[in-house]
């Protein structure tokens, strides 16, 4: 281990200070900006690689309520997160905060049961360093799950939105978990975005929709992320609506972000958990709230594990 805590007290560190030339050595910037060092990640992935016995393609993050995602795997080896080393804790509700290894369709696979939301006081770059972990384990597909409000009108609750684009609120605000110093071994200083969402994953699932009977509430749809843990205001959700987004949420971008930077392929869904308002109304049950969420989560869990599963699948033919 290096010795280097994100958490530490970046003025505590003070070999890593400014020098005799006035100018901060990356190191300290990395620290400043809570990064983690390419050597740290890649003892992490040592330690679950070890750990495990497995180096899985496949990195699945859970997204609230979602957790079952993870009991699909067979001969699983779990890490609690506060066992291993420098890894953040999961705080939410629905998050059990628990790394599964282990096989699902032949595939070899590492999902996160529960993933790290800037609103818990992470920095971004820490919410989706377990993206970067995931890759030094030898990672090649993301797929990111989460739950979310309808925005689009045509959307009903427990619909699967499947994301082939977003919006980052956090990045129009200058928030990146790209920030700070770039590590060319991750990927560029400047990475494009478009065709972040795999086409040709997004057409699988289409068809495994159609396959499952399902195809009238699945959509393919624009998410975004907002920093929360509000939810949105009505005057939010309107803007967020004039400018296509069809889904909102607290989490996910800044992890497919990562995943681009690294050149993995990205597939990811939204369970629309909640219909988002654009009208005025005192009604409180019109109102977001997590158990609704939950509840509905743990409702649509067995289609959203089948969608995954069989996706899985697919790419297990193409292996
Ligand atoms: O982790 P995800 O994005 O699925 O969780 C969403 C966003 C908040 O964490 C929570 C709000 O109910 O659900
Ligand atoms: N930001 C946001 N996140 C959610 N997660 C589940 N529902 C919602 C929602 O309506 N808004």
């Amino acid at each position: 281990m290096t010795g280097y805590n994100s958490q530490n007290d970046v003025a505590s560190s003070n070999g890593n200070q400014a020098g005799a030339t006035g100018h901060k050595s990356t190191e300290y910037i990395a620290q400043e900006n809570h990064t983690y060092p390419y050597e740290m990640i890649q003892e992490i992935a040592d330690f679950l690689v070890k750990g495990s016995g497995i180096r899985p393609k496949i990195g699945i993050i859970c997204g609230s309520g979602l957790g079952s995602l993870a009991d699909l795997i067979q001969n699983p080896k779990v890490f609690e997160y506060s066992k291993i080393p420098n890894f953040p804790v999961s705080t939410v509700e629905g998050h059990a905060g628990k790394l599964v290894v282990g096989c699902l369709e032949g595939v070899n696979v590492m999902a996160m049961q529960g993933r790290f939301h800037y609103y818990e006081g992470y920095p971004l770059a820490k919410c989706s360093m377990p993206v970067r972990v995931m890759k030094l384990c030898g990672v090649e597909y993301l797929f990111a799950t989460n739950a979310a409000g309808g925005i689009n009108p045509k959307y009903a609750v427990g619909d699967i939105m499947l994301m082939h684009d977003h919006v980052n609120m956090l990045g129009f605000a200058g928030n990146s978990p790209l920030q700070g110093p770039n590590d060319p071994r991750f990927g560029p200083r400047f990475p494009a975005l478009v065709n972040s969402y795999n086409k040709d994953l997004i057409n699988k699932a289409i068809d495994i929709s159609k396959a499952m009977g399902i195809e009238s509430s699945v959509h393919v749809g624009v998410y975004s992320c907002l920093g929360g843990p509000t939810y949105e205001t009505i005057a939010e959700l309107r803007a967020l609506r004039m400018m296509g987004v069809d889904a909102v949420g607290m989490s996910t971008v800044h992890e497919v972000i990562t995943a681009r930077h690294c050149d993995m392929k990205v597939f990811a869904f939204s369970l629309i958990t909640n219909k988002c308002a654009t009208e005025y109304s005192e009604k409180k049950d019109e109102e977001a709230n997590h158990d609704e969420v939950m509840a509905v989560a743990k409702n649509k869990q067995k289609a959203c594990c089948e969608m995954v599963s069989r996706l899985v699948a697919e790419i297990q033919k193409s292996l």
